[in-house]
């Protein structure tokens, strides 16, 4: 029988909004709702794309055989639905990486790199003529292929690759090498066994299209030495690998020439961006940004259904348990991360948005907001990256013991999210990356005041034409513009100490890492600011748009994640802005009075995101709340349950209790 908790159905009773409208937001439009979940169901609901055995209790090779088989069900169903025209971009996002494909293969998927590296890569950097030849062939999986960049030496600094593509004029070939054990590729996923084609980067730090195993046997082709890189955190089922070359030869049409070009007789002709050759890497970021609204939706569904079901300590000495959501110190834990995920959905969308938009001008030769979207992607995705592992973490911290379960879907939530944090780009070099374009911007103000900057570094002006704040009344509006004027001096601080250095005379790059702390932490805040700004100018739109109920939800949402954020940052924001001390009691107390008015609708919320069971996947957080039965429930799958007496105990234990005697 299907019973629902009686505590969590009173929390849905008690909810003053319909979920099922923020559901259609989330999803984006009824269509895209109603088209995702004629997908959830025509792959949920396939008895061969579900587990009789949880993970945690196959070997390493059955994961990967098993991840494998999915895998190619996935693809099949994806061939079908193509085949009818109802494949969709949307579509593949949600099978490759997106709620649909976590829940499917929750340890990753070994050809998700093909879908979301090695075609995007010839689709950015193939000539019309390359796309002809490769694209068919890796949209139907007749070829699997991989982005192979990262080596074991190098995976930061790109120009420091090892790896040797050398013209031979003579055959009008290319001739590969991994000239050292570090030159090795590292890393890329799907490479181990899976992918028989890889976009390989190397030295003149161009892309190539390599065969790696032949298309029949699948044996690795001559040359080309290949393996899988063992166990790893989390994504065990990605399959990454390694690759070492020796003189393997591809034709010189097998380089990606769209944006730069080796001629017949070995003539380079260089990008007119060296960073072009870098476009599928910010193409990734972007997309990272939406992911980690959907790690901190789905973690946050997890502990807040599983905060409401669960009884524990007294408040009132004379009142029994409460929900141990009703300790204050558990909603301030849980939150706001409910309103990081909404938060971060809102920036996700505008700044894909705006990459489509950059990328159509890009295509028309037009670089000038190329600098401006690297240094966005950069910092907005190592912000989210590393707010939703955190968040991650903090969720499964608010779930006690049973967060630490494998039932519980934690684990594997935060290897996955955790990742993202190294992945495409390290953290700290990306925020490096923002860094160094923010005070350039800075530069540019001021010493020329009349300089137009593009619009999200303008607020940098601001403290220059007025350095003194002047009015914080701890209202929204308040709130962000301090966040940019904060922002903005703590990049003016970047800017001067690298000045100081220089006329100390240190080359820039090294002024630069002297002041890498400085840098740091001038790009976080000036995401955090960007965060802040856009979720300010969104929500509050949003609001307008939807029902007054639900409304009233996402303008609590934005205050609660605006006073959230000037509190965690609240020493950057004493050091430049005047605060007095009513000001700070009056965030905190704004701050909790938050967490109080969203406490009757945090059910709701998090049922809004209607993250289906299998996508969740976690003891703790069904719908239907039967915690403790789904655990036992596991518990019962253990192997060591499957015999009273273990037998360890006849050929260990029992001889040792007898030596004892
Ligand atoms: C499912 C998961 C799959 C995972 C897959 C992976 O991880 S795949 C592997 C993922 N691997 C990684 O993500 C590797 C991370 N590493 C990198 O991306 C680069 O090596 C780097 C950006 C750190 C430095 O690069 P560098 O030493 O060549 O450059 P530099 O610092 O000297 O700057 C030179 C100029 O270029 C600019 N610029 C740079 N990038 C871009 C861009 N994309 N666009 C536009 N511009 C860009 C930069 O701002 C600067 O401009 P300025 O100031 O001169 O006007
Ligand atoms: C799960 C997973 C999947 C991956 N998939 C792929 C793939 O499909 N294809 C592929 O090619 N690669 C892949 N990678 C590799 C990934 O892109 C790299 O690991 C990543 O870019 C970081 O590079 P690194 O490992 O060399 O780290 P390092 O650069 O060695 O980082 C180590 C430390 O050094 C610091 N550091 C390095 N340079 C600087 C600097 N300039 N300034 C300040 N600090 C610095 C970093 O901040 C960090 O703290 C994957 C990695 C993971 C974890």
């Amino acid at each position: 029988m299907y019973t629902i908790n009686p505590d969590l159905q009173q929390e849905r009773d008690g909810a003053t909004f319909n979920p099922y409208e923020l559901t259609i937001w989330w999803d984006g439009g009824t269509e895209k709702h109603e088209k995702r979940k004629a997908l959830e169901k025509l792959f949920l609901e396939d008895s061969e794309l579900k587990d009789d055995l949880p993970l945690s209790y196959m070997s390493h090779k059955q994961i990967y055989e098993n991840s494998v088989r999915k895998a190619v069900l996935i693809a099949k169903k994806l061939r079908d639905l193509h085949d009818v025209g109802e494949l969709s971009v949307d579509t593949y996002t949600a099978l490759l990486g997106g709620t649909l494909g976590c829940a499917l293969l929750k340890e990753g998927n070994p050809l998700s790199v093909h879908f979301v590296m090695f075609v995007p890569t010839i689709l950015g950097q193939g000539t019309m003529e390359q796309q002809i030849t490769w694209l068919s062939k890796a949209w139907e999986l007749n070829i699997i292929g991989t982005y192979a960049q990262t080596e074991l030496g190098h995976g930061t600094f790109l120009r420091g690759l090892e790896t040797r593509a050398d013209y031979d004029e003579k055959t009008q070939e290319f001739v590969l090498n991994s000239p050292t054990l570090t030159a090795y590729k590292w890393w890329p996923g799907g490479l181990g066994n899976t992918a028989n084609y890889a976009v390989v980067v190397a030295q003149l730090l161009a892309p190539f299209i390599v065969q790696i195993r032949d298309e029949e046997t699948h044996m690795p082709v001559p040359g080309v030495d290949i393996g899988e890189i063992g166990p790893k955190l989390g994504m065990k089922s990605g399959n990454n690998g390694y690759l070492g070359f020796k003189n393997v030869r591809v034709p010189l049409n097998h380089m990606l020439m769209k944006n730069q070009q080796v001629l017949f007789d070995g003539t380079y002709i260089p990008p007119k961006n060296s960073a072009l050759t870098y476009g599928t890497m910010m193409f990734v970021r972007v997309v990272l940004i939406r992911d980690a609204s959907l790690a901190l939706a789905k973690a946050s569904t997890i502990a807040v259904r599983y905060s409401a079901v669960r009884r524990q300590s007294p408040i009132d000495p004379n009142k029994p348990e409460p929900q141990i959501m009703d300790h204050i110190t558990q909603q301030l834990k849980l939150f706001p991360q409910v309103a990081k995920a909404i938060v971060f959905k809102a920036n996700g969308d505008i700044i894909y948005d705006m990459y489509a938009h950059v990328s159509q001008e890009i295509e028309k030769g037009a670089l000038e907001r190329l600098p401006e979207m690297h240094a966005l992607s950069c910092c907005l995705k190592a912000v989210c990256s590393a707010d939703a592992a955190s968040g991650v973490e903090v969720c499964r911290l608010a779930c006690g013991g049973h967060g630490y379960m494998d039932c519980s879907n934690f684990p594997t939530l935060y290897g996955m999210s955790t990742a993202v944090c190294t992945y495409e780009g390290e953290n700290t070099v990306m925020l490096l990356q923002t860094a160094r374009y923010l005070v350039k911007a800075y530069g540019q103000a001021a010493l020329n005041p009349q300089v137009q900057l593009v619009p999200t570094v303008a607020y940098i002006k601001k403290i220059i034409e007025e350095p003194e704040f002047v009015g914080f009344d701890g209202s929204s509006e308040a709130i962000v513009e301090a966040f940019e004027y904060v922002a903005a001096n703590k990049i003016r601080i970047a800017y001067e100490r690298v000045e100081q250095q220089r006329r100390k005379g240190a080359v820039p790059e090294v002024a630069t890492n002297r002041c890498g702390i400085e840098m740091v932490q001038a790009a976080e805040l000036h995401g955090r600011a960007f965060l802040a700004h856009t979720a300010l100018t969104e929500i509050q739109a949003l609001s307008q748009k939807v029902s007054p109920a639900l409304g009233e939800i996402f303008q609590l949402l934005l205050e609660l994640y605006l006073v959230d954020a000037c509190l965690h940052g609240i020493g950057d924001f004493l050091r430049f802005i005047k605060l007095t001390q009513q000001d700070v009691n009056g965030l905190e107390l704004h701050f909790q009075e938050c967490l109080k008015r969203l406490r009757p609708n945090v059910v709701a919320l998090v049922d809004g995101f209607d993250l289906h069971d299998r996508i969740l996947d976690s003891a703790l957080g069904a719908y239907d709340g039967n915690v403790y039965e789904k655990i036992f429930d596991a518990a019962k799958k253990s192997p060591l349950n499957k015999e009273a007496v273990n037998a360890s105990f006849q050929k260990y234990l029992k001889p040792l209790m007898k030596s004892n005697l």
